[in-house]
């Protein structure tokens, strides 16, 4: 037989491409270099502890062939190891074992490998974790043989009280019905079947063990029946529906719990027949359990030399908890919080939500108006602008009514493309013969690494999170060719810098009264670069800016801000006050005030969320009279 060329012709194919898939994962997985060349030692590929494979079963199996020198059985791997004396002998179980023996009851033929050696595990009990996750408590012996046949024979299966069959289990509830489906309980709806008498030795009991501190009177039960071979999901207890601890009564049989915490970190927990667990603290809230659906459990052996599989029986457990009395939960769990992940979903639907109803559909209804206040474009970013060549891609997203195309340097042509959220901007911007398109600044309709340059002017701070404010800029970094240089600006929360007022704050009335006027303030009603209420004429103006703060209405989402003044929270929303001429219906004497949300950004805030993306780099931050703006350059 030729090894390097695996050629044998007794051995059906299909264990060829077995043998090769094996090696590479398990070489991988163990880190020892296996193949086809022979050595003393062997990999059992395709059995192991997990698959119900044993210790003395290997050597039963090899001893046939020599002396055997160790067997390596590893806890949770469907392979194992084991080594001969010599070479030759190792060889030998190869050729007759290979693609050839048929595990007992399976269809599987034995596939092999040789190794470069055996895991070095000289006490397999070693391999076993001894501590559970923080936070979990076994108690031994806590119920005696009689408590639990009286507790299991209080519930009949053939006609379950409140129960369910289950993929993989039977359950009954009492007190309430936990819902599979949502993961909860209707509080609205309590069980006439409430927590069987018989268990209400369970405080006592606890106080006696030392647990007083677990005033533990729990309002619902849910039993577990599990019959050898099945088991329960990876889970946790819904968060904001149980309370701390949760307690599990394991009866008729023992069984392994798996515990896996966020990084995948897995302690498997035995869990003795007529045991309590106590699950409280971060075993409670930040780690899933479960038990896998199998025959056997991997434990030590007794003289504590190695490892054996021990026989599921029938197994019954009563889990008692308490419902919390607000749906709730504040842990530091997140991954695993059903509370916390439902905020951040409820907080994406909001977003959208607001972002629809106090951006895109108030620009729609102000254009006409809002672009009569949008002329002289800002210096910076002219600047910017001019820095392009003849033939560049420059794109705006989020141009308004495009008032910084054609900003470019003498000579120089520029290939310049806009974008933005409403149709009746883009619009105008198409009638004036300029490439506009309407769309969403968190999917541009462009390809990858298209454009020399992006302009992003006011726009980022109209989204309302920072997932969303983040997805944009990635988004301008995905379209930026490599090299690609963007400008982006936003509006400050800080208006005053360095005790100098912006512009903004300069346009109040009373402000204005103390401050001298700069020229530039003449060009533009609206000297700032935002799309701000700043562009107000000034009849609009708040005069009473100081003696007013921003407030919580009631019937708007958010504090509404005051124009001109500092503002008071980082999410506001800013109200636009339609001309006359600009109103679609005009009702008599009524003045239309829109509302637009906007974030408004700390120092820094904009450039730690630029550096959070790869692919760019931050190569300027800058406040600009009332803005950050942030130069970046995609990475070649
Ligand atoms: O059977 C057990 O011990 C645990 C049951 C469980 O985790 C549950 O019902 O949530
Ligand atoms: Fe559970
Ligand atoms: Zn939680």
């Amino acid at each position: 037989m030729d090894f390097k060329n695996g050629e044998d012709h007794h051995v059906p194919k299909k264990i060829f491409s077995k043998q090769r898939k094996a090696i590479q994962n398990i070489s991988a997985d163990s880190k020892i270099s296996l193949g086809i060349e022979p050595t003393k030692q062997i990999v059992i590929c395709n059995s192991g502890l997990s698959l119900g494979l044993l210790e003395e079963d290997v050597i039963n199996i090899f001893s046939p062939y020599g002396p055997i020198e160790a067997v390596v059985m590893l806890p949770d791997k469907t392979y194992c190891f084991m080594a001969f004396h010599s070479k030759e002998n190792a060889l030998q179980a190869y050729q007759s074992l290979h693609g050839k023996y048929n595990f007992p009851r399976s269809e599987n033929l034995m596939v092999l490998a040789f190794a470069d050696e055996v895991p070095k595990v000289t006490n397999p009990w070693a391999t076993l974790p001894r501590d559970g996750p923080p936070g979990l408590i076994v108690l031994e012996d806590f119920i005696t043989s009689d408590e639990e046949e009286i507790l299991v024979k209080l519930l009949s299966w053939d006609d379950p009280i409140q129960g369910q069959q289950l993929k993989q289990r039977q359950v009954q509830h009492f007190g309430f019905e936990f819902r599979y489906g949502s993961n909860d309980v209707d509080r609205q709806k309590p069980l006439a079947q409430k927590i069987p008498d018989q268990c209400d030795f369970l405080q006592n009991r606890l106080k006696k063990r030392g647990f007083s501190k677990w005033n533990f009177y729990p309002d619902q039960l849910t039993v577990n029946r599990y019959l050898p071979g099945q088991g329960i999901p990876p889970h946790v207890d819904t968060h904001s529906v149980f309370e701390d601890p949760i307690l599990s009564l394991s009866m008729l049989s023992d069984v392994v719990m798996d515990f896996k915490d966020a990084s995948g970190h897995k302690i498997p927990v035995f869990l003795p027949r007529r045991s309590l667990t106590v699950m409280s603290g971060e075993s409670r809230f930040g780690w899933t359990h479960g038990i896998a659906s199998r025959m056997h459990d991997v434990i030590c052996t007794d003289d504590k030399k190695g490892l054996t599989l021990l026989p599921r029986e029938e197994r019954v457990s009563y889990t008692f908890r308490l419902l919390r009395s607000k749906k709730e939960c504040f842990c530091s769990y997140a991954w695993l919080c059903d509370n916390q992940k439902q905020n951040l979903y409820q907080q994406q639907l909001d977003a959208i939500q607001l972002e629809k109803q106090y951006v895109r559909e108030v620009y729609e209804e102000i254009s006409s108006h809002f672009s009569e206040t949008r002329h002289t474009p800002w210096p910076n970013i002219v600047e910017f602008c001019k820095t392009f060549k003849t033939g560049q891609i420059l794109l705006d997203v989020g141009c308004g009514n495009g008032k910084y195309f054609g900003n470019q340097a003498e000579n120089v042509s520029l290939f310049e493309i806009g974008l933005d959220a409403s149709a009746h901007l883009a619009d105008m911007c198409t009638k004036r013969g300029v490439e506009v398109l309407t769309g969403n600044c968190l999917n541009l309709p462009f390809r990858s690494s298209i454009a020399d340059g992006v302009l992003c002017i006011a726009v980022i701070h109209h989204l309302a999170t920072h997932e969303r404010r983040r997805r944009a800029v990635q988004e301008i970094a995905r379209v930026l060719c490599k090299g690609g240089r963007a400008l982006i600006y936003v509006w400050a929360r800080d208006q005053r810098l360095q005790d100098k007022m912006s512009t903004y704050l300069k346009q109040n009335r009373k402000n204005r009264q103390n401050t001298a006027i700069q020229s530039a303030f003449k060009g533009d009603k609206n000297n700032s670069v935002t799309g701000s209420g700043t562009s107000q004429s000034e009849n609009n103006l708040c005069t009473s800016a100081d003696s007013k703060s921003c407030e919580f209405t009631g019937s708007l989402p958010l504090p509404v801000h005051v124009n001109r003044t500092n503002f008071k929270h980082s999410d506001i929303l800013v109200p636009w006050k339609l001309k006359e001429k600009h109103r679609q219906e005009s009702n008599e004497g009524e003045q239309q005030t829109f509302y637009r949300y906007y974030h408004v950004f700390e120092e820094d805030e904009l450039t730690r969320m630029c550096i959070e993306i790869p692919q760019i780099q931050v190569l300027e931050t800058k406040y600009d009279q009332g803005n950050w703006s942030v130069l970046l350059r995609k990475l070649p």
